[in-house]
């Protein structure tokens, strides 16, 4: 290095109290590569990271700017502008940077020069070559995070990893480390934490116990963060690269892949070792002894979620990701004996070399390794000094590999994983000695089809019967919320993915040929006015003043499809025939088409000729079984004889709470407000809506002949003309409440507006109920089903919970579908 911008080096420090102390800090270990470091607008990114998210006393890891370490083997390989390449690139980088740029150009001049020097006597001077990458950048980095008022300090790695033997690849000397960090740390002592700084770590570069410096294979910077993570027993270690963490593929060649949200550490340590450039492959190892919190996350995105590698697995026999390791050569040793193949595989590791899938096979007596094509001359050299004369069998090949917890043990998955292969002419499946992966050896024209392949067989699900939401009201909005909030859990149990087509209101309407889901601000546009929609979302989002959804839905007649209502409206009953008849399924909240006997009977025969089904459990009772337990009743033999109980949860609500103190108009109010009611309280309390419930269960418990006794819970005079002329009279409609209380308190009883199902009779009326009633005491809004059978004669059997309510009522709706979907 040059004199100009000193690394820190600690020889001299000696430290005075425990070198423990600093331990206790609680140290962040941050590890930004090249990727991150490769521009100057992400080196200002970065900064914004360090200054936001770091501390004082915290160790950022840095590797090499972008490519610098590829174009210094390029100048170690002899190519000629390699090193004035490597000048330019600084000089652009710098040009785009608040700080003095000329000191730094002219150490980037001295020291390639110096490089220049050491390119004539390689390869022994090949990792002193290389570290300079990583010296430039922790440089660069401490240099501009002074300009962002941020106090931080270079520092040469390679003072601080050094390894206890030439015989441990992965064994660094403790107590030199924390005689070194200890000094560090020296302000610490000093009793001044104040003058602590961010130390910025050169990655990549150590020491072997000859003090000669190493590089620790490529990627390697990764490691030098875990490894720091150890010695200083971090609080956390976070790798910041160019993806929002480790992905179900590589996201740069599968496009579709998707973020992994947790791996254990036997995952991470599995994909690390096959070659996936997102972890290099050490850099688990010594989390396995210091377990400390870990992620990956993207340097590039703002909020970064990232992958949280967790101490135990959160789930198991699933594949998580799936690596590819292209461009190997394979080698192999002819006639060795298993020491000497255990011996050469342990000197390639010590030379940083990474071999995958390597196997000794006893009953041939041979060893395979598979190498990247940089490392082919090395590992020759170190099986020949073995003694043994290595053949190069196949050069181009590609190493893809399953990952996830004990997928081993899953044969599903192992079938699977064959079965794909054999439409593929591959070389090797290779079995490693952990029960986390699966691979396979291909040739590289043929790996990127079969990690396609692979990609859609274990993560891309076939796609459910299109799903159009017809309302998008209280109950719609809900329902799309906890779609979205539950669909992996939901394709997870239906092994398919939920594919919404549309959705619509009275205004607009919304589709996507894929998954409205996976678009959800489209949908949030439902409710603004179609002037300024066009203009925004053109083609996403279009009017439905006219039903216009249902000239695009013309392309799905005789296919699949399942339209949910969530509207209350007629028009929308009105069209069940037409729907049914076009072969859709449907699943209704709206009541209207289940409580008219001859809509419904007409809709059921339509579905049952074209074999489709019809869904509506929270027609009556919201998310209570109610419809499905008089199904199961009847199909178990039993006979229904009554069914009687509280059927409306506005209603329940209302005289539940209502106790003369306030007006009933303002607890009417306080309903609608919290959607208790129907938008139109009247549907309610003319007894309308509890009317289409009983026709629902009459129809379903088979009293279709059964005379009708409805009476309203407030005079029919006072439910007549606007709804603005029924407000206006709540001053009337208090007062009759306030006699019927009157009435009520004298008898010393309950006011409970009661529904009554028999064969014969159908009946709905305000009763005055005992105190201890079965359906006195019930919750605010809850309903309660008393049905009496053949077997639940003396002991009807009662459901009861909530019976309306956005929450239940889309619930119940969700459940129905997924029903549907599982039944069709
Ligand atoms: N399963 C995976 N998930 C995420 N990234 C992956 C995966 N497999 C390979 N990669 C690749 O790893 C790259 C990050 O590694 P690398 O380029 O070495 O980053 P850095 O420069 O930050 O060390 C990504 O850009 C991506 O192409
Ligand atoms: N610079 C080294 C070490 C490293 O870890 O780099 P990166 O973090 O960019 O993968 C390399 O390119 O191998």
């Amino acid at each position: 290095m040059a004199e100009q911008v000193q690394i820190h080096s600690t020889k001299s420090s000696k430290c005075v109290v425990s070198p423990t102390d600093y331990k206790k800090l609680g140290i962040n270990v941050h590890k930004f590569g090249g990727s991150s470091l490769a521009s100057s607008e992400q080196l200002q990114k970065v900064c914004e990271i360090v200054t936001k998210q770091t501390r004082l006393g915290d160790i950022i890891v840095v590797s090499a700017n972008g490519n610098v370490t590829d174009t210094l083997l390029d100048a170690i390989h002899g190519r000629v502008n390699a090193l004035s390449d490597i000048k330019s690139f600084y000089e652009r980088l710098v040009s785009g940077l608040d700080i003095e740029s000329e000191n730094f150009i002219a150490l980037i001049n001295n020291d390639i020069e110096s490089v220049r020097e050491l390119c004539r006597h390689c390869p022994a001077h090949n990792d002193e070559i290389l570290s300079f990458g990583e010296k430039w950048s922790a440089n660069l980095l401490t240099e501009l995070l002074g300009s962002y008022q941020c106090a931080a300090q270079a520092v040469d790695a390679s003072n601080y990893l050094k390894l206890t033997s030439l015989h441990e690849y992965n064994q660094f000397d403790e107590q030199f480390a924390d005689d070194k960090f200890s000094s560090l740390y020296q302000a610490l002592w000093d009793g001044d934490k104040e003058r602590l700084k961010r130390y910025v770590f050169t990655g990549f570069i150590a020491r072997d116990n000859n003090d000669q410096l190493i590089t620790l294979g490529r990627n390697g910077s990764d490691y030098s963060a875990t490894i720091i993570a150890q010695l200083v027993k971090a609080k956390s270690v976070t790798i910041w690269t160019d993806v929002d963490g480790i992905f179900t593929a590589d996201p740069n060649i599968v496009h579709n892949a998707k973020r992994v949200e947790h791996l254990s550490l036997c995952e991470a340590q599995a994909i690390s070792e096959l070659g996936a450039n997102v972890l290099h492959q050490k850099t688990v190892t010594p989390l396995l002894t210091y377990k400390t919190e870990a992620c990956i996350k993207s340097s590039f995105i703002e909020e970064s979620s990232g992958t949280q590698i967790t101490q135990h697995p959160v789930s198991s026999g699933h594949v998580k990701t799936i690596t590819i390791k292209q461009s190997l050569t394979r080698i192999v040793v002819n006639n060795i004996n298993e020491l000497s193949a255990r011996t050469i595989q342990q000197r390639v590791l010590l030379n940083q070399v990474a071999s995958y899938a390597s196997n000794f096979d006893r009953t041939l007596d041979r060893l395979t390794l598979y190498v990247a094509e940089c490392d082919r001359f090395n590992t020759i050299s170190i099986i020949q000094a073995a003694q043994y004369y290595p053949v190069v069998e196949k050069n181009n090949l590609s190493l893809i590999s399953l990952v996830g917890q004990s997928i081993r043990q899953n044969q599903k998955i192992i079938s699977k994983f064959v079965n794909r292969l054999e439409r593929f002419a591959v070389e090797e499946i290779h079995y490693p000695a952990n029960a986390h992966t699966l691979c396979v050896l291909i040739e590289d024209t043929q790996a990127i089809n079969l990690l396609h392949d692979l990609h859609d067989t274990f993560f891309v699900l076939e796609p459910s019967i299109p799903i159009v939401v017809l309302g998008y009201g209280n109950i719609g909005k809900q329902f799309i919320r906890i779609l979205q909030d539950n669909k992996a859990e939901i394709e997870s149990s239906l092994n398919k993915s939920l594919s919404l087509l549309g959705v619509a209101n009275s205004r607009n309407y919304a589709l996507s040929r894929s998954c409205l889901l996976d678009n959800a601000d489209v949908i949030d546009l439902l409710d603004q006015d179609g002037s300024s929609l066009n203009s925004v979302h053109e083609g996403a989002v279009n009017s439905n003043q006219r039903n216009e959804i249902l000239n695009v839905l013309k392309d799905y007649v005789h296919k699949e499809l399942v339209i949910v209502d969530l509207t209350a409206s007629n028009d929308i009953a009105n069209l069940y025939p037409i729907f049914a008849g076009n072969g859709w399924h449907l699943i209704s909240a709206n009541k209207i088409a289940a409580s008219n006997h001859e809509l419904a009977g007409q809709v059921e025969k339509l579905l049952q000729d074209n074999k489709r089904y019809w869904f509506k459990n929270t027609t009556a009772g919201a998310g209570i079984p109610i419809q499905s337990s008089i199904k199961k009743l009847k199909e178990s033999g039993d006979k229904i004889i009554s069914i009687s109980g509280i059927f409306s949860g506005s209603l329940s609500w209302l005289f539940g709470q209502f106790n003369g103190q306030q007006k009933f108009s303002e607890l009417l109010l306080e309903a609608k407000a919290n959607a208790f009611t129907e938008p139109d309280p009247r549907e309610d309390l003319s007894g309308n809506d509890v009317i289409r419930k009983i026709r629902i269960l009459a129809r379903d418990a088979g009293f279709i002949d059964a005379v009708e006794n409805f009476e309203p819970a407030l005079d029919e005079a006072l439910l007549e003309g606007s709804l603005q002329s029924f407000w206006d009279n709540s001053s009337k409609i208090d007062e009759h409440y306030e006699t019927l209380y009157q009435q009520v308190q004298k008898q010393g009883g309950l006011l409970r507006y009661i529904a009554t199902l028999t064969k014969d009779e159908l009946t709905l009326k305000l009763e005055i109920i005992e105190p201890s009633h079965p359906f006195a005491n019930l919750n605010p809004c809850d309903n309660v089903f008393a049905i009496r059978s053949q077997w639940y004669n003396d002991n009807p059997l009662i459901l009861q919970g909530p019976g309306a309510g956005r929450e239940v009522t889309a619930a119940g709706v969700l459940n129905d579908l997924c029903d549907l979907l599982r039944s069709a």
